[in-house]
């Protein structure tokens, strides 16, 4: 290995060594890793966390936090009922941070060296020594589940009389596929691929090995266009209201302009909930200087959603703790559980077959190059050796219709399946 200096904060790594490595390397020494890339930016980024088995989800203070990476589940313990509970993640440090800058480069960012580092380093480039085999193509095949599309559309259509008889607005019910690859696949691979296929993305890969949270083993990989609450190396605090589908694609296979969607009164009164879930949200802490803008159609790969977003100049404000308090405030929005929130997280509770796990809680970079961005998570899939769980919601409102929303679930999966074919 030949390491040589490259400006005052990095170190430029010349030797094979490669994300894969790196990643692999984590992964067999049951250390937590989290692998990104942000909206409209080509680096790459990977946090190693090399200290204590991550046991229980933490408070996300966004000012107080070292820099890592937050990954929180949809449900928190409890239920809510405590104001922090739904702020909470599991929390990987960055011990080990790792950048692949637009011309390919691996720097390695200064972290304090330990055994610990030093172990890791070894490790990875004992790996990088190794042949490797990752020719195997990626492949994968949906296994059949004859029953679901009836389930949920069974699911739908009570959620619906539930919201007819005023127990609720919205709800968002959400449902499963399974698919089986080849080969384990490579996750660098379908991470990569997710990037070039959705530059406007939040994209990630997280594994967590055995243990964390009592859970088995797993790696989540996304691909979502919905920031949840992120504050800039500027003291500017973000979040979106994104709700609404429709194809991105004429029925020929064209793509459409965003100029050109025509949005139903549904969907618009459907994000214009969560708009005012959002303000709402400003409104319980006074804050009346934030900026709006929107709704406007934006697309997400093979979708268009309607988007307004929402910024605040949190040192305009003198309000540096806005991030977090909003965190806490908006997760999970009702762009992903409803309105109100705990009627619509009971019916959630009692009607999905399905654990949610990860899907529709949060993820991102924390106080990393002096931002935060905490993005949903949405558009992922659980990957456990071979087989690969996706999950996709809809936002229900009463006049939802049990075989449309099937259908945008159906479309949702596809930005995962195109995306992974590469
Ligand atoms: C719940 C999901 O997406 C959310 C729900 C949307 C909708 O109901 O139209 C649109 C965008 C997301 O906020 C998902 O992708 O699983």
């Amino acid at each position: 290995m030949t390491a040589s200096s490259a400006g005052s904060n990095t170190t430029t790594v010349h030797l094979d060594v490669t994300l894969t490595h790196l990643w692999q390397t984590a992964r067999k020494n049951d250390h937590p890793a989290a692998l990104w890339r942000l909206p409209n930016q080509s680096e790459k980024q990977l946090i190693v966390h090399l200290g204590e088995p991550l046991a229980e989800q933490q408070p996300i203070d966004l000012d107080e936090r070292p820099p890592g990476f937050a990954i929180g589940l949809f449900d928190a313990p409890g239920h809510g009922t405590a104001s922090d509970d739904f702020a909470r993640a599991f929390y990987l440090h960055a011990d080990r941070h790792i950048v692949l800058d637009a011309d390919g480069q691996l720097l390695y960012r200064p972290t304090p060296e330990t055994t610990a580092t030093r172990a890791f380093d070894q490790a990875t480039y004992l790996a990088a020594n190794q042949p490797t085999n990752l020719s195997d193509p990626v492949s994968f095949t949906e296994q059949p589940d004859p029953e679901a599309q009836a389930a949920f559309e069974a699911n739908v259509a009570e959620a619906v009389e539930a919201m007819k008889a005023g127990r609720f607005w919205k709800v968002v019910l959400s449902r499963t596929k399974t698919l089986t690859f080849g080969n384990v696949p490579d996750v660098v691979t379908l991470f990569d691929r997710l990037c070039a296929a959705y530059p406007t993305a939040f994209v990630s890969a997280v594994s967590l090995p055995e243990g964390t949270g009592g859970r088995p083993a797993q790696v989540w990989l996304s691909a979502t266009p919905e920031r949840l609450a992120s504050v800039d190396a500027n003291g500017i605090f973000r979040t979106v209201a994104l709700a609404g589908t429709q194809s991105a694609y004429t029925p020929e296979g064209v793509m459409k302009r965003t100029a050109d969607a025509l949005w139903s009164q549904k969907e618009i009164e459907e994000q214009a909930l969560v708009s005012r879930y959002i303000i709402g949200c400003f409104k319980k802490i006074r804050l009346r200087e934030y900026m709006e803008e929107g709704p406007k159609t934006a697309q997400a790969g093979n979708l268009m959603h309607l988007c307004s977003q929402y910024s605040v100049d949190t040192r305009a404000v003198n309000f540096p703790q806005l991030g977090t308090v909003m965190l806490r405030l908006l997760h999970p929005t009702s762009a992903v559980c409803g309105m109100p929130r705990p009627e619509a997280l009971d019916f959630i509770l009692t009607h999905e077959q399905h654990d949610r796990g990860f899907y529709a809680g949060f993820v991102g970079p924390v106080n990393i190059d002096g931002a935060s961005q905490l993005f949903v998570h949405i558009r992922c899939l659980l990957l456990a050796g071979k087989t690969a769980t996706l999950y996709a919601g809809a936002g229900l409102t009463e006049d939802s219709d049990p075989q449309k929303e099937w259908l945008e679930t159906e479309m949702k999966c596809q930005t995962l399946l195109r995306g992974m074919q590469g």
